[in-house]
């Protein structure tokens, strides 16, 4: 199976993204709602979340108060990491049961939206990153609208991720979603053709021949993150230069 890693920047357009890929029948993991799921009442996370930040963000009915929380890790990089390490590793336990469904499913693709991939390290691990990008400019404005928020408040959003002209860095493949909805949707079309003809040879092989299969997959996978580590290093070293 084929694991894809899908970001972006905050508003570039991901959901969109996920919204055509699903409509092709590819399944999506989204860790903006298992970050949602590993919160909810009852939850350790939760229950930390409350020690660390007080009562304060909670709502009357016992739920996250998304909003009063979201005030305080976007303001603060400090409280935003306390957030992250409480929050992080839930959603990644999550997403690896996620991804072993899709395989038990016997999918021959499985898509990962996760916002914070390239922050969180997890581009490492997938066997090809695709960023959804738009100018800084647009996303500010496209954030605005959604959220119907400030400018303020959307730049904040904004300044708590690597800027989008770094994600695509480490991108295999970048989807330009500064145009239309119709001129986003002829880029999914195409990736999805390149998607089924790369997973295509993967899934026989693993059929004709399963040991060769596995062995196929962890030989793609260790090969993958070992580039991508050398890359990740250089462009340490060129961006200390
Ligand atoms: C702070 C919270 C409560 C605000 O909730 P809210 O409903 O307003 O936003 P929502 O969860 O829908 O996130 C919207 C977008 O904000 C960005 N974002 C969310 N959390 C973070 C973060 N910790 N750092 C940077 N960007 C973030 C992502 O692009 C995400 O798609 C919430 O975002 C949260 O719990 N964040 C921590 C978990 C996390 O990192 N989620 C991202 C995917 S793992
Ligand atoms: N090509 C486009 N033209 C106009 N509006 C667009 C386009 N693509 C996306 N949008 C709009 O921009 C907003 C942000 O898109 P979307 O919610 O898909 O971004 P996202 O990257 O998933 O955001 P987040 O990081 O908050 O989850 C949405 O209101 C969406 O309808």
């Amino acid at each position: 199976m084929l694991v894809i890693g899908l970001t972006g920047g905050i508003a570039t357009g991901k959901s969109t993204v996920s919204a055509l890929l699903r409509a092709h029948n590819v399944p999506i993991v989204d860790a903006d709602v298992l970050a949602r799921k590993v919160v909810e009442p009852g939850t350790p996370a939760l229950a930390a979340i409350v020690r660390a930040f007080g009562a304060g963000v909670l709502r009357a009915d016992g739920t996250l108060d998304r909003a009063a929380l979201g005030a305080r890790v976007f303001a603060d990089g400090a409280q935003r990491a306390t957030l992250n390490a409480i929050v992080h590793p839930a959603v990644r336990r999550e997403m690896c049961w996620a991804v072993l469904r899709c395989w038990w499913h016997g999918e021959r693709v499985c898509v990962l939206d996760v916002p914070l991939l390239i922050e969180g390290g997890l581009w490492k691990w997938v066997a090809k990153v695709v960023v959804v990008y738009c100018s800084a400019e647009l996303q500010l404005q496209r954030l605005m609208k959604r959220d119907n928020s400030s400018r303020e408040d959307a730049a904040s959003r904004l300044n708590a991720q690597l800027p989008i002209a770094e994600k695509v860095q480490y991108a295999d493949v970048v989807l330009d979603n500064s145009g239309s909805l119709q001129d986003l949707e002829r880029q999914v079309d195409q990736l999805v053709q390149r998607l089924v003809k790369e997973a295509g040879w993967t899934w026989r092989l693993s059929w004709l021949c399963p040991p060769l299969g596995v062995a196929s997959a962890v030989w793609t996978i260790s090969w993958r993150a070992l580039r991508r580590s050398q890359k990740a290093s250089s462009r340490k070293k060129s961006g200390q230069r």
